[in-house]
């Protein structure tokens, strides 16, 4: 679909526009997010973006509601919209893409329950990635199972550095950072470097350990303001990692103005980097440092704490004493994420012998032979 005429803006841009492609575009996290990368919340009140929007042919009405309100919020950084349901077009020239297109879960549902139904998307989209946006593009996956969404991602784009995927763990570590300023008694923004470490799901560890809060000006270890291990080592990190649950069981869907806020608190931190002495968390794909620092296997996409660089280049916090407890916790992660890439890239494979199969059946039939018997396993 050829890109809709961009809407004037109401002043010369000073700044050339960032292009970022936001995937799922007609979706419930996408329009708690569009919003909030259009008027400069995400990217500063100097930068000017095009939005490129993508989402699949039954969303594309409600995806052209989503630009027509767009232009009514009237917003000066706004320079462009592309609205598509063609991942070739939706990334071309990209800087960011934030991939919030996939199915999300129900109650009683894993989010690796998903990985079936969302993996082929990835793929899909990877390769797209790899085909057409800038070579310094940087990848943000939402869409769960998250991790394995993200590794499938950056396989299929070959030409990207591995360090330009993400996946999202901002969530859990908003979640766990609120659920501590509650009971130590502070503001939320007076806890700092709580970690959640591994997979968005089930087995992640969101870790308190190495965080601390400041109260009436002095900094206090979150350990020593709680003073309540079986609390820190139980119930906060079932709380922190059964919360999306909890909202899907409220409301009948899953999280979405959060995730959306999670989104605009990644994003902004590895575009303009991270304050001296203060980390992160986000899952990236795993390498010889990693695995050095941590004792985690090459090649998972793991939640770490990272400290951003203002250039958008990051490090992995290295030297963070690991007690017994926590190498269990990291030992779980690690062995779920293991299982979701082994299931994940098995599935592909599935795909692609399907694929393979239908395609001899259609070329036999137009030759007029008799169909061959697709015998493909899952
Ligand atoms: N990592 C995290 O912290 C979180 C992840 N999520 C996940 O984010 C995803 C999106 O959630 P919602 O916006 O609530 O879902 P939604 O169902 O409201 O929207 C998803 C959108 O993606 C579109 N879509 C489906 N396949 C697509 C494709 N191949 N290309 C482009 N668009 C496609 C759908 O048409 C729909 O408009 C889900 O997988 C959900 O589980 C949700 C909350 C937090
Ligand atoms: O729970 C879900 O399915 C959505 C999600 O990832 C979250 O809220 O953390």
């Amino acid at each position: 679909m050829p890109a809709l005429a961009p809407p004037a803006t109401q002043h010369p841009a000073k700044v050339e526009p960032l292009r970022v492609c936001v995937t799922g575009a007609a979706g419930q996290i996408a329009y708690s997010l569009i919003i909030n990368i259009a008027n400069g919340t995400v990217f500063g009140p100097e930068q000017p973006v095009i939005l490129q929007l993508l989402d699949i042919a039954p969303a594309l009405e409600a995806m052209k509601g989503v630009e027509m309100e767009l232009y009514d919020c009237a917003l000066p950084l706004l320079a462009g919209i592309v609205l598509t349901t063609d991942p070739l077009e939706a990334f071309r020239d990209v800087d960011y893409a934030i991939l919030l297109g996939a199915m999300p879960r129900r109650a009683g549902m894993l989010r690796k329950d998903l990985l079936k139904a969302n993996v082929g998307i990835f793929q899909v989209q990877g390769a797209a990635i790899d085909a057409v946006a800038k070579k310094t593009v940087k990848v943000v996956v939402v869409g769960n199972p998250a991790n394995t969404n993200a590794l499938v991602c950056s396989h299929y784009a070959p030409s990207i550095p591995k360090a330009n995927f993400s996946a999202l763990t901002r969530l859990d570590e908003n979640r766990a950072k609120s659920m501590v300023a509650v009971r130590a008694g502070v503001a939320v923004d007076q806890v700092k470097n709580v970690i959640i470490w591994g997979n968005h799901s089930n087995t992640q560890y969101p870790d308190v350990a190495h965080a601390h809060i400041t109260r009436d000006g002095a900094r206090v270890a979150v350990e020593e303001a709680i003073k309540d291990e079986a609390y820190l080592h139980g119930e906060f990190i079932k709380a922190v990692a059964l919360r999306g649950a909890a909202i899907i069981a409220a409301r009948k869907l899953s999280s979405a103005m959060s995730a959306a806020k999670a989104v605009v608190d990644h994003v902004r931190d590895w575009h303009f980097g991270t304050r001296s002495g203060e980390f992160v968390s986000m899952a990236v794909v795993t390498d010889a440092h990693a695995a050095a620092a941590y004792g985690i296997p090459e090649d998972l996409c793991f939640s770490l704490p990272l400290s951003i660089k203002e250039d958008g280049h990051y490090e992995v916090v290295a030297g963070l004493p690991v007690s017994d407890f926590a190498r269990g916790k990291l030992d779980a992660t690690v062995a779920e994420l293991e299982e979701e890439k082994a299931e994940a890239f098995a599935h592909i494979e599935y795909l692609a012998a399907v694929k393979k199969a239908e395609e001899e059946a259609k070329t036999a039939h137009a030759n007029g032979d008799a169909a061959p018997v697709a015998e493909v396993s899952a």
